[in-house]
């Protein structure tokens, strides 16, 4: 029966997305690094990078597959199938847990039909334990299995089951806003550069703001526009702001960014 203590961990691709998830799991304290595994296509560079995160390199996926009870696959979507598919005899009943964005559960069994698999979306948030995995609720693990595999990624963060319907766009608000949101820390660290705070003081500033922010939602519960009106102060400095935000479009720039990605992922553009 497989327990946190003693699960070797694989890595099938060891870059942001999988190194963020070791370096999590090892966080948490859940997980080792002796307990780690990791191939890459760059051996060398894997060997730095696993030396000073403190897991095992490998030379193939051949050994991560081997050594380990569950593996990540961390490599490009269009990648999977070019590097799982030579695995196939390997991977017998294995826990596979696939970090590829947009590649579900059918593409899995297609081409692992004897691994024990589940799809899912993470962020990379999971490097401090404050990230997201969304899992597909069609998969292919047992019951102990998935729940073995929720209580791992738990030490990630929130873990939420959804299905392929709503997979995409979960992954896509998830996934792919840390990217927004820390362009947004970076136009705030030069606004308040360009007004005397220094780079390192700035930053921690926003970051906590950010922080509290979301900690403050997660607990109240309130309506983000709760959280805006809570601020703006009747003829105060705050709302000056918004309406500068609401006439150069902002709140729409964010849908558009969001409607562009659907487009790309529906091969719309
Ligand atoms: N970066 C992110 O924030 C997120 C990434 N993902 C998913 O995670 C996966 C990895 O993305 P990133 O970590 O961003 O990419 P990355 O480019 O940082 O890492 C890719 C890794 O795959 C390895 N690789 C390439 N060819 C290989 C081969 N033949 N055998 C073994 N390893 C090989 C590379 O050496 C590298 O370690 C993608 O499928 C992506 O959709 C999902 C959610 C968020
Ligand atoms: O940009 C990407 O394709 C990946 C998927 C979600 C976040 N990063």
């Amino acid at each position: 029966m497989l327990n946190t203590n003693t699960a070797k961990i694989g890595f099938i691709g060891y870059g942001n997305m999988a190194g963020a998830t070791a370096r999590g799991l090892m966080l948490s304290g859940a997980i080792k690094p002796e307990q780690i595994y990791a191939c890459a296509n760059d051996y060398d560079k894997l060997c730095r990078k696993a030396a000073a995160d403190g897991i095992h390199p490998c030379k193939t996926s051949f050994e991560v597959v081997e050594t380990c009870d569950v593996i990540f696959i961390g490599v490009k979507p269009y990648m999977v199938e070019g590097v799982m598919s030579p695995l196939k005899d390997v991977l017998h009943g294995k826990i596979i847990i696939s970090l590829a964005a947009n590649t579900y559960d059918d593409v899995l069994e297609e081409i692992m039909p004897s691994a024990h698999h589940v799809a899912t979306a993470p962020n990379t948030p999971v490097s401090a334990c404050e990230g997201i995995f969304i899992c597909e609720e069609e998969n292919t693990l047992t019951e102990e299995e998935k729940a073995f595999v929720h209580e791992l990624l738990e030490n990630l963060g929130l873990v939420l089951w959804m299905d392929r319907d709503h997979m995409g766009i979960g992954g896509v608000i998830a996934g792919c806003t840390p990217a927004f949101v820390a362009m947004f820390m970076e136009a705030l660290g030069d606004a308040g550069c360009k007004h005397g705070l220094t780079r390192p003081v700035v930053y921690k500033l926003i970051a906590q703001m950010l922080a509290g922010t979301g900690k403050m939602a997660l607990k109240s519960g309130d309506h983000p526009g709760q959280m805006k009106d809570a601020v703006c102060s009747p003829a105060g400095t705050t709302i000056v702001g918004v309406s500068t935000l609401e006439k150069n479009g902002f709140r729409f720039a964010v849908i558009d960014a969001i409607d562009q990605i659907q487009n790309k992922i529906h091969g719309k553009a």
